[in-house]
């Protein structure tokens, strides 16, 4: 690949989406600490109230319902999700001040973020990562021991909604399988640094 093809894919930003426990934190967390100077998520607008230790402009931009509503009306956002009363949403803002740090901006979002990203002209890299199989994502996140049974029967409904988008004719641009975490990583950082890998093909996941 030439080195003009390179700089071109690496420098749109990334996004990373799959159900809740496949590992995509993990391997972004990865690709973080081995290339610091490359890689950064956005800050992201919420109106959830800061947590002690949190800083505004740092984990987040903490805002009131009326700023975000506001911002949602200029279009100011890429992508947006309510989720338990409060509003979260991805500006262009954030991801122009990632871009002109001269990182790639790298999105971790669920498909519905996903889709109203496809509506708009950022035209990022899509990647997917898919477990292995759906008892290997029950494994996973009751390997976590974060969540109560309760949200981790949620988690698994809701695995079921972002593979079966993942079906869809041109909902990503790659497909990595989180079997193997070395395997996964090699092609999650192949993917990101923007080289051209082969990528897996879903599993059926109907176990
Ligand atoms: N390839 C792998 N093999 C075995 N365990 C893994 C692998 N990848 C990740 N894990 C483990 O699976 C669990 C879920 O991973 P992680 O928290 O990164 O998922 P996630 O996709 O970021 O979830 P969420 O969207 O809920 O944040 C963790 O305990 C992690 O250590």
């Amino acid at each position: 690949m030439s080195q003009s093809t390179t700089t071109t894919t690496s420098s749109v930003p990334l996004v990373v989406f799959g159900p809740s426990g496949v590992g995509k934190g993990t391997l972004i967390k990865r690709l973080f600490a081995d290339y610091p100077d490359k890689f950064a998520f956005s800050v992201s607008h919420t109106t959830r109230a800061p947590r002690p230790g949190e800083t505004d402009g740092k984990e987040y931009h903490f805002v009131s319902q009326d700023t975000f509503k506001s911002l949602l009306s200029e279009n100011a956002f890429i992508e947006h999700a309510q989720f338990s009363n409060n509003f979260y949403g991805t500006s262009v803002c954030a991801i122009d001040a990632v871009r002109s740090t001269g990182k790639r901006c790298i999105l971790d979002i669920e498909s519905q973020g996903v889709r109203q990203v496809k509506n708009t002209d950022l035209h990022p890299v899509y990647v997917f990562i898919s477990p292995p199989s759906m008892a290997v994502l029950r494994q996973r996140l009751h390997g976590r021991a974060t969540d109560s049974e309760e949200a981790i029967q949620k988690r698994l409904a809701t695995a079921v909604v972002e593979i079966s988008y993942a079906r869809e004719e041109g909902a990503c641009d790659y497909i990595i399988i989180n079997d193997d975490l070395e395997t996964a990583y090699s092609k999650f950082r192949d993917v990101a640094l923007g080289n051209l890998i082969q990528g897996d093909t879903l599993p059926p996941l109907d176990d």
